[in-house]
């Protein structure tokens, strides 16, 4: 008998909601923000600087700097992590889920070999002794693209250009052979085309090793053709979620097509003026009472500025978006779906 695949999403994130107390009051940077990420795909998250995006990563990962309240729930593999204390917390995470950083530079240690950092985890979490774990670094460093892996296995950090260091950094990550490994910003630093090295080794890693990977970018042309669902963040909310084809044709929030417009096309005739999103981004100090874009919304009406529209969900249930005015398909049968009153 063949088993069946497990379909438990490999993260589960229920009303995440985080803030901090200021001299202004408590300042939120993220509220009710749910998603959920089945195995063997692929999300993006996209938001533009301060909207929340290296916040929620930083919470799902349990590294929120200190003073970040959080709540909510968050199910890795369906265990509640609510469930486990701090120690067996951060083992758990530390196995099951991997992460790339924006700057390889700050986060390899300059001190020591590249082989040894890799170890570092194989050794704690997965109990390799030191043979097994050297053979398995220099296996990770060839996986990424590393030339001459064995040999080095025992060089420093700067022996290294940007990108290569970017693939070192996803060698550690890989490390513990985890089900999610999560890249925040994590081809912002480097050239244009190490970007996009690097973007396509991530998604060859992710379908060899039948991971589920999340991409964190300001970028929508870098989760375009590369996830399967996207998430918009604006202001800490989500506002749009689903299948990444059917947000690319079919946005539905105002925010989101305004994102798209703004981005630069394959098809457009050379020098087509890109559009830019007038206004600024909200401040989370002085929240205002509606929709975080209202202020910044071509179509806001009056109640936009007052009230923050519920979640709607599309007919077949894979679409989300909160938005009074969204953006017409023609599709009729959307579902509004009431949000939890925040607090
Ligand atoms: N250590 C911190 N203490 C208090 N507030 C913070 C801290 N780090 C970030 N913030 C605030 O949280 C909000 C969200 O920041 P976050 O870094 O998650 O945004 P982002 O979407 O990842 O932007 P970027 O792409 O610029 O990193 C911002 O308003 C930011 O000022």
């Amino acid at each position: 008998m063949t088993e069946a695949a497990n379909t438990t999403p490999v993260l589960d994130c229920h009303e995440l909601s985080c803030h901090f107390r200021s001299p202004f009051g408590p300042i939120r940077v993220l509220h009710d923000v749910s998603f959920s990420i089945p195995p063997r795909t692929t999300l993006g998250i996209v938001g533009e600087s301060g909207a929340g995006k290296s916040m929620l990563v930083k919470t799902i990962m349990g590294i929120a700097p200190e003073g970040m309240k959080t709540s909510g729930r968050i199910l890795a593999d369906g265990t509640d992590l609510s469930t486990l204390n701090e120690t067996k917390r951060r083992a758990f995470l530390g196995r099951k889920f991997g992460m790339v950083f924006q700057n390889p530079m700050t986060s390899l240690n300059p001190f020591v070999r590249v082989g040894r950092q890799i170890e570092e985890a194989s050794r704690f979490h997965l109990r390799l002794g030191k043979a097994q774990a050297k053979a398995l670094a220099i296996e990770l460093l060839a996986s990424v693209g590393i030339p001459d892996a064995a040999e080095c296995y025992g060089h420093y950090p700067h022996q290294f250009s940007g990108g290569m260091k970017q693939r070192i950094m996803i060698a550690t990550a890989l490390a513990c052979q985890p089900d999610l490994l999560i890249a925040d910003e994590a081809t912002t630093a480097l050239d244009v085309t190490v970007q996009k090295e690097i973007l396509d080794l991530l998604q060859v890693i992710q379908q060899q090793r039948q991971m589920s990977m999340i991409l964190v970018t300001h970028n929508l042309g870098i989760v375009a053709g590369r996830t399967d669902d996207i998430l918009v963040l604006y202001g800490g909310h989500v506002v749009e979620y689903g299948p990444t084809n059917t947000v690319f044709s079919h946005p539905r929030h105002r925010y989101t097509e305004a994102l798209l417009s703004a981005m630069p096309r394959m098809d457009q005739p050379a020098h087509t003026k890109l559009h830019t999103i007038p206004g600024r981004p909200p401040d989370l100090a002085n929240p205002a009472p509606g929709c975080p874009f209202a202020p910044r919304c071509p179509a806001a009406e009056a109640r936009c500025h007052a009230s923050m529209p519920p979640m709607t969900t599309s007919a077949d249930g894979k679409h989300r978006f909160a938005c009074y005015v969204p953006v017409q398909t023609g599709d009729a049968a959307d579902t509004a779906v009431e949000r939890r009153a925040l607090s």
